[in-house]
């Protein structure tokens, strides 16, 4: 069974420390340069993680029914998504916290994007890992740490963020710069959290060298996903899911067969307003991808599935089956009245033969007869014939006797004369 889903998308506006208080708009600015957007939560400056984690909860109560679920945080450098996401109390906590009010195991990936290579972050030595896309797309070889517990979960979690690629920028002294993607696995279902790295302006980060290069690749990768959400939320035809390895990985996030959560994070600052505004644009084009979520089942589950599946088939077999008896006796009976209909006019055709035959004889019989007849009759004719030729054959004979006596006897007279 599906449901179709929209990418859920909310909005944390940062809590703003100390020395930017000066560089916050002015009631005057707000009301001249006033924007309407819509979301399905925003979190103001004064909001906790914990307020935040609310949106999370149907996503994890979603996974714990057997659905994959995706909690992103997007958003210009420095407005807070590793503090929303990663940091002690965050949603990374919160979830796993969630996650173990009941036993359970669950398996964790933790790698990072950096330069568009992904790195395993449990393992430093693996730099580049491949993509393997069958029906879902998986880290080929990532290293997979099973844990049982919560303060397991932890040190899985605190020895991938401090392999995390971070660096100094002008907006962030501890800025990320590599996507983190937490893919944790239970039974078929996977949740994965994501800390991206943030989209900056080179001219306002003045990256140079090193950090120059990695800005280039966050801001293409974010380019593409970019690309990717809009051709989603304008049901395009071609999605260049295949032009980033995030939008690989996150593929069934994005229109796919997860449930997703869009958590962006914006800076309330005067000098970040059209980034803040950018972020918010992307967050409503989120809003306008449909997923349509499948439930992920298990072997047990597929196994009691499948069996279900043969029940149905058996009893709607045996139903065909009992239909096809009934259909059968029915055919039966028409096939014994045909073959009485039949033997009926058998019957009669032997007495036709009979009768038949009998008047072939007779007229046979009868033609014999007749032709005896004819040929005596024939016989008969013939000998009369002769006789009455041979009369004819004398009488002629007599006449030309006669003929010749009675010529004689004329002559004899007209000499007399
Ligand atoms: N809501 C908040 N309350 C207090 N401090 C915050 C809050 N949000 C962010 N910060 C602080 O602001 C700084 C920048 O935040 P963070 O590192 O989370 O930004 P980011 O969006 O992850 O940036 P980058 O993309 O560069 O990694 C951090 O020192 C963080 O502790």
């Amino acid at each position: 069974m599906s449901t179709q889903a929209k990418i859920s998308t909310v909005v944390r506006i940062r809590n703003q420390l100390e020395p930017e208080l000066p560089f916050i708009f002015s009631e005057q600015e707000i009301e001249s340069q006033r924007l309407t957007f819509a979301f399905d939560r925003v979190y103001g400056p004064a909001s906790q993680s914990t307020d935040v984690f609310q949106s999370v909860v149907p996503l994890l109560e979603q996974f714990n029914a057997g659905f994959s679920a995706t909690i992103c945080a997007y958003g210009q450098s420095g407005s807070g998504k590793s503090f929303t996401m990663i940091e002690s109390g965050g949603i990374v906590f919160q979830t796993v916290q969630y996650l173990f009010q009941s036993p359970k195991e669950l398996q964790i990936q933790c790698v990072e994007i950096y330069n568009e290579q992904i790195r395993d972050l449990l393992d430093v030595t693996k730099t580049d890992l491949r993509l393997l896309e069958t029906k879902t797309c998986v880290i080929e070889n990532a290293t997979n740490a099973v844990v049982t517990s919560h303060s397991e979960f932890n040190t899985v979690l605190s020895t991938s963020i401090k392999n995390r690629a971070v660096g100094c920028t002008n907006l962030n002294l501890q800025s990320s710069r590599s996507h983190l993607l937490i893919i944790i696995t239970m039974n078929k279902q996977q949740l994965t959290l994501v800390d991206l790295a943030g989209s900056e302006r080179v001219s306002k980060t003045q990256a140079q060298n090193n950090t120059l290069v990695q800005a280039n690749s966050i801001n293409s990768s974010l380019l593409v996903l970019g690309r990717v959400i809009s051709a989603l939320a304008h049901k395009e035809p071609f999605v260049p899911f295949r032009d980033s390895k995030l939008t690989r990985i996150l593929r069934n996030s994005l229109g796919g067969s997860a449930s997703s959560l869009v958590i962006t994070c914006v800076s309330s600052l005067k000098e970040h307003l059209d980034e803040s505004i950018q972020s918010m644009r992307f967050a409503i084009r989120c809003g306008m991808v449909v997923n349509v979520l499948k439930r992920q089942i298990t072997k047990s589950e597929k196994e009691d599935e499948n069996v279900t599946v043969l029940k149905e088939e058996n009893n709607s077999l045996k139903d065909a089956n009992t239909q096809m008896k009934e259909e059968l006796a029915l055919k039966d009976a028409e096939i014994r009245d045909l073959r009485d209909i039949n033997e009926a006019q058998d019957e009669k055709y032997q007495k036709l033969k009979h009768t038949y035959m009998q008047l072939t004889k007779e007229i046979l019989h009868k033609n014999k007869e007749r032709d005896a007849e004819l040929k005596q009759a024939y016989q008969l004719i013939a000998a009369q014939q002769t006789r009455y030729d041979e009369e004819m054959k004398s009488i002629s004979k007599n006449l030309l006797k006669l003929t010749q006596s009675g010529f004689a006897t004329e002559l004899e007279q007209d000499s007399d004369e």
